[in-house]
């Protein structure tokens, strides 16, 4: 039997808090299982391009990442929020180990190609390009890989990339090895009915729903690209996906965690 992997992307509005971050990674310390943390930490790396003069501009929920900006989201995920948190699970006993697509080589891109948008050094994770056999060798050797959201082009040029993708990716390329869980937390109790009402969280949606929850409305703003890497990432072999709440992580134990998507 496969072992279990879980594949945990962490929200930016829980990254910003100290005190709810604080509370996530001590609940991920303690879940059973191999896992995989990756973060982005978009609202903090917008608040320091903005201390330093440099306005983010977001198209459709991608960042446009001009060569200012991309010195500042990699300070920001690779280093600083990259450390903090790598730092935060070493006081819950958890042995992470921080890192960016272009360490170990484990996550290669292409830049964006300028279409109607020129979106920058934004990249794009490529088929194939996760190396599943590194990552699978660092979590053997016991170490819990904690991912932030800068790839690299393996010409010398580091990309962003959306953390919601790069978890994704990762749980498609390790899901022939491990029984994979990908795992979406953030601020709410999961895909919502009604966005205002915590307790309207949705059970299940089938691949099969998605369309109609778009066009209904239900489904809006950054959910609609979270869903979509959720969906693609069961389209290519990953066994479930879940979204919820940040402070529910330990109910995914009793499958009582916000919404799960299945095929
Ligand atoms: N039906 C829905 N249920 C929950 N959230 C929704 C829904 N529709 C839109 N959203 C919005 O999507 C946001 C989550 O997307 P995003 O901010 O990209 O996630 P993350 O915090 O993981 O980066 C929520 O903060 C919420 O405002
Ligand atoms: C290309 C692109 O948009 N990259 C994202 C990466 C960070 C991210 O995904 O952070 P959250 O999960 O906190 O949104 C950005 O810079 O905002």
């Amino acid at each position: 039997m496969m072992s279990k992997l879980w594949v945990i992307k962490i929200g930016g509005n829980i990254i910003d808090h100290p005190e709810a971050l604080g509370r996530f990674l001590a609940h991920f310390a303690v879940l059973r299982g191999n896992k995989i943390l990756v973060h982005g930490g978009g609202k903090i790396a917008t608040r320091m391009a903005s201390d330093l003069g440099i306005t983010a501009t977001m198209v459709e929920g991608r960042r446009i990442t001009d060569e200012a900006m991309l010195r500042v989201v990699t300070m920001v995920y690779a280093g600083l929020t990259n450390k903090q948190v790598v730092a935060g699970l070493q006081a819950n006993g958890c042995n992470a180990i921080g890192l960016s697509g272009a360490d170990g080589n484990t996550i290669k891109a292409i830049k964006r190609p300028v279409a109607a948008i020129d979106y920058g050094y934004v990249g794009d994770i490529l088929p194939n390009s996760v190396d599943a056999d590194a990552i699978g060798a660092l979590i053997g050797a016991g170490f819990t890989p904690v991912f932030s959201a800068i790839t690299h082009d393996g010409n010398g040029q580091l990309l962003n990339t959306n953390a919601d993708t790069i978890a994704s990716a990762l749980a498609v390329a390790l899901a022939s090895r491990y029984q994979t869980s990908l795992v979406y937390c953030f601020e709410k109790r999961g895909v919502l009915r009604d966005v205002n009402d915590e307790t309207s969280a949705i059970p299940e949606i089938r691949t099969a729903e998605f369309e109609a929850l778009k066009t209904s409305g239900i489904v809006a703003d950054g959910m609609i690209p979270k869903l979509h890497n959720a969906f693609e990432a069961i389209a290519k072999g990953v066994d479930e996906v879940c979204i919820g709440h940040a402070d529910d992580l330990l109910l995914l134990r009793e499958q009582r965690f916000g919404t799960r998507l299945i095929k």
